[in-house]
C-alpha cells in the first residue's frame, strides 16, 4: 500500500479543480451542474470496462506500493477518480472558455440556409464527410493494431475505444464542432492536455502507473512521456469537449426555436436532448437565426457594457436579452436617424402600428410580418419579427416609444422642464426597458416572491432603469447638444445661470461640470435606493443583472473622476477595468 498516486491528485488534479471552481463559481448555474454531472457519469461508465480489461491482461498496472489498495472492477479508486476529476476540469475549462460566445448563431440548416452559395454546401458536406472518413480510417488501424497483438495493442485499444464514440458526437454536432471558434473547441482540449502531459511525464518517471513493454511502440514524445500516453490524454480530452458541445448544441436547438420546443424547461432531460440532435436542420426557423446574428452584430458594435453583461447570462434568457435589445436598438435609431421630425414621427406611429398588429396576432402572424417587410427598411425587419412579444406586456414598448416622442419635442422647446419630467423621461426609455428585462427573467425563470414581491422588484427595476439614464444624459451632455437636445431640466440649468441655448452652444464649462455632477448625484442616489432588489431576482439572474447595472454605473464613476478617456465625444470605461468591475459584481452577495 502507498500514497504515490493518492499525491498524484493532491499535487495536480485537486488544485486545479479548486482553482476552476472558485473562478467560476459566481456563473456556475443548475444547468452547468447538470452538464458536468451528465459527462462524468457517462465518462466513468464508459472508462470503466476498458480500463479494467486493460488492467487485467497487464497492458497497464500499477505497482502496489504506489496505491492504497482499494479497487472498483480491479481499478484503483485513485484511477477512477481521475476520471471524475479530468472529466471535471476539463468540462469547466469549456465552460469558462466557451462563455463569451453565444452559440446558438452557430447552428446552420444546411440545405434552407439563405444565401449559402452551393460552395458553401459543399464545403460542409466536405467536412462531414473527412470527419466520417477520418474517424472510420481510426478505428480501422485501432482494430488491426489490436489484432496485431504486439506493440501497436495499447494504442490500438485506445483507439476502438474512444473513436466511436468520437464518431457518433461529430455525426450529431459536426457543425457546431467546424463552425465555434476555436476558443470552444481547441483550446480546452489543448490546454489541458499540456497539463496533463507534464503531469503524466512526472508519474511514469516516478513509476506510478507503468505501461507492459510488449504492448506499446517505446517512442516517447518527450524524455518520459510515452506516445500511447499522450494520445490517451489527447483523445479523453477531446472526448469531453466533444461532448459539451454536443450537450450545448442540444440546448441550443431546444433554447432557440420555441415552434420545435415551446416552453423549454431550464435543465432539459436528456431525452429531449437527444430529440433536439434528431430534429432536422431543415425545419430550423431560419428566422429566428438571422434575427440572433443581427441582435449579437448590433449589441456588439453598439454597447459594451451590455455585450459583457449578456454573456454572464445562460441559455433561454440570453437569446430574448438580445432580441429585446435588438428591437430597443432598432426602434432607437429609426427614430434618431430620421431626416426629419416629420420622418421620426411617421416611424413612431408606425412602430405603433406595429405593436398594434404584432399584440393582435400573437406571434409571427404572416399578417403582421408583412406589415413589418412593408412598412420598414430591410435591415430592421428581423428585429422587428423576432420581439419576444409573447413574453412581455405591451404597456412599457408603448411607453417606451413615448419616451421616442418626448425627444421630438425638443425640436420646438425643450420638453424637461422639471426634475419630474426628467424622471418621466427616464422611466419611459429606460425605466421600461428594465421593466421589461425582469419580466423576461421572471417568465424563464421560477420565482419564490409572491405577485406583489414581484411587481416591488418591477418598480424597483424601473427605479434602476431611470438611474441608467441618468448616468446616459450625464454621459451624452456635449453629444446630445450637437443634435439640439439638452435633456438637463431647465429650472436646474437656470440655476446655475445658464440657458438651454447657451449649453447648445456651449456644452462645456464649469457651470456644465456642475450639473453633470448633480445629475449623477441623483443617478447614483436613485441607484443606491434600488440595488438590493437585485437580491430578489430568481438567483440565476442575480449576477448577471448586478453586471449589466454595475458596467454601465461605472461610466458614472469614470465621469466623476478627472481626466476620463472620451472616445466619440463620450465618457468610456477602460476594458481591464470593465472586466474588473464584471468580476466584482458577480462575486458580490
Ligand atoms: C444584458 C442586458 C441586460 C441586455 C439588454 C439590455 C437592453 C434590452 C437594453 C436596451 C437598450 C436600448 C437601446 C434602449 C433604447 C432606449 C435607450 C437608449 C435607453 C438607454 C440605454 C443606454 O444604452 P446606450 O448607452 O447603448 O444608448 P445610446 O448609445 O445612448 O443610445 C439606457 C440607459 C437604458 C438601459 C436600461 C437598462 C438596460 C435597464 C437596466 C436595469 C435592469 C436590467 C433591472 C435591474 C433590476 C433591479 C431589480 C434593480
Amino acid at each position: 500500500m502507498g500514497l504515490d498516486y493518492a499525491l498524484v491528485h493532491v499535487k495536480y488534479t485537486i488544485p486545479p479543480a479548486i482553482l476552476l471552481t472558485l473562478f467560476y463559481r459566481p456563473l456556475f448555474t443548475k444547468l452547468d451542474a447538470y452538464k458536468i454531472g451528465f459527462l462524468i457519469t457517462v465518462a466513468v461508465t464508459a472508462t470503466i470496462p476498458w480500463d479494467s480489461y486493460l488492467i487485467r491482461t497487464g497492458i497497464w498496472s500499477y505497482p502496489s506500493h504506489v496505491v492504497v489498495g482499494w479497487t472498483l472492477f480491479d481499478i484503483p479508486l485513485e484511477e477512477v477518480f481521475f476520471f471524475v476529476v479530468q472529466t471535471y476540469n476539463t468540462s469547466l475549462l469549456y465552460l469558462i472558455l466557451s462563455k463569451p460566445t453565444f452559440q446558438p448563431i452557430y447552428l446552420r440548416a444546411e440545405q434552407a440556409e439563405p444565401g449559402a452559395s452551393d460552395k458553401s454546401n459543399f464545403q460542409w458536406r466536405l467536412y462531414n464527410y473527412l470527419g466520417h472518413m477520418a474517424c472510420l480510417l481510426l478505428i480501422v488501424c485501432g482494430w488491426v493494431a489490436v489484432m496485431r497483438n504486439g506493440e501497436g495493442t495499447y494504442t490500438g485499444l485506445i483507439l476502438v475505444w474512444a473513436v466511436p464514440v468520437l464518431w457518433f458526437l461529430w455525426t450529431i454536432a459536426y457543425e457546431f464542432l467546424v463552425g465555434l471558434p476555436l476558443s470552444n473547441t481547441l483550446l480546452p482540449i489543448i490546454l489541458p492536455t499540456l497539463y496533463l502531459w507534464i503531469v503524466d511525464t512526472l508519474a511514469l518517471k516516478r513509476g506510478t502507473w507503468v505501461i507492459s513493454a510488449g504492448t506499446k511502440y517505446g517512442v516517447h514524445l518527450w524524455d518520459g512521456l510515452e506516445v500511447e500516453e499522450a494520445l490517451f490524454f489527447l483523445v479523453t480530452n477531446t472526448l469531453i469537449v466533444f461532448g459539451q458541445v454536443a450537450v450545448d448544441n442540444g440546448l441550443s436547438i431546444i433554447y432557440t426555436f420555441p415552434d420545435l420546443f415551446p416552453n423549454p424547461p431550464v435543465v432539459p432531460s436528456a431525452r429531449m436532448l437527444m430529440r433536439a440532435h434528431l430534429t432536422p436542420a431543415s425545419s430550423y426557423d431560419q428566422d429566428r437565426l438571422i434575427g440572433l446574428r443581427e441582435a449579437v452584430a448590433r449589441l456588439r458594435k453598439k454597447s459594451r457594457s451590455f455585450y459583457l453583461a449578456s454573456a454572464t447570462f445562460q441559455g433561454q434568457i440570453r437569446s430574448d436579452l438580445l432580441l429585446l435589445y435588438s428591437f430597443c436598438r432598432v426602434a432607437d435609431d429609426l427614430v434618431d436617424n430620421a431626416s426629419s421630425t416629420e420622418e421620426a414621427r411617421q416611424w413612431i406611429a408606425k412602430l405603433h402600428t406595429f405593436l398594434e398588429t404584432a399584440y393582435s396576432a400573437r406571434g409571427k402572424d404572416p399578417s403582421a410580418v408583412k406589415h413589418i417587410r412593408d412598412n420598414f427598411p430591410q435591415e430592421t425587419h428581423s428585429a422587428l419579427i423576432q420581439l419576444p412579444v409573447a413574453k412581455l406586456s405591451r404597456k412599457p414598448l408603448q411607453d417606451l416609444l413615448r419616451g421616442f416622442e418626448m425627444d421630438l419635442d425638443f425640436n420646438t422647446a425643450s420638453p424637461i422642464h422639471s426634475e419630474a419630467d426628467l424622471e418621466i423621461y427616464a422611466e419611459r426609455v429606460a425605466g421600461t426597458v428594465a421593466q421589461m428585462c425582469i419580466e423576461l427573467i421572471f417568465n424563464i425563470y421560477t420565482s419564490t416572491l409572491s405577485a406583489e414581491g414581484q411587481n416591488r422588484v418591477i418598480d424597483a427595476g424601473n427605479r434602476m432603469g431611470v438611474a441608467l439614464q441618468y448616468v446616459n444624459i450625464a454621459r451624452d451632455i456635449s453629444v446630445d447638444a450637437k443634435i439640439g437636445r439638452v435633456y438637463l431640466p431647465t429650472t436646474w440649468i437656470a440655476g446655475f445661470g445658464l440657458t438651454p441655448e447657451s449649453i447648445l452652444k456651449d456644452p462645456q464649462g464649469p457651470n456644465v461640470e456642475r450639473l453633470r455632477s448633480k445629475l449623477l448625484d441623483k443617478a447614483f442616489a436613485v441607484y443606491e435606493g434600488s440595488r438590493a432588489a437585485i437580491e430578489e431576482l430568481p438567483v440565476e439572474a442575480c449576477g448577471p443583472i448586478r453586471v449589466a447595472v454595475e458596467s454601465y454605473m461605472e461610466i458614472g464613476r469614470v465621469l466623476k473622476q478627472a481626466g476620463y478617456t472620451v472616445k466619440a465625444g463620450r465618457a468610456t470605461v477602460p476594458k481591464r477595468r470593465r472586466l474588473q468591475v464584471a468580476w466584482r459584481a458577480l462575486n458580490r452577495r
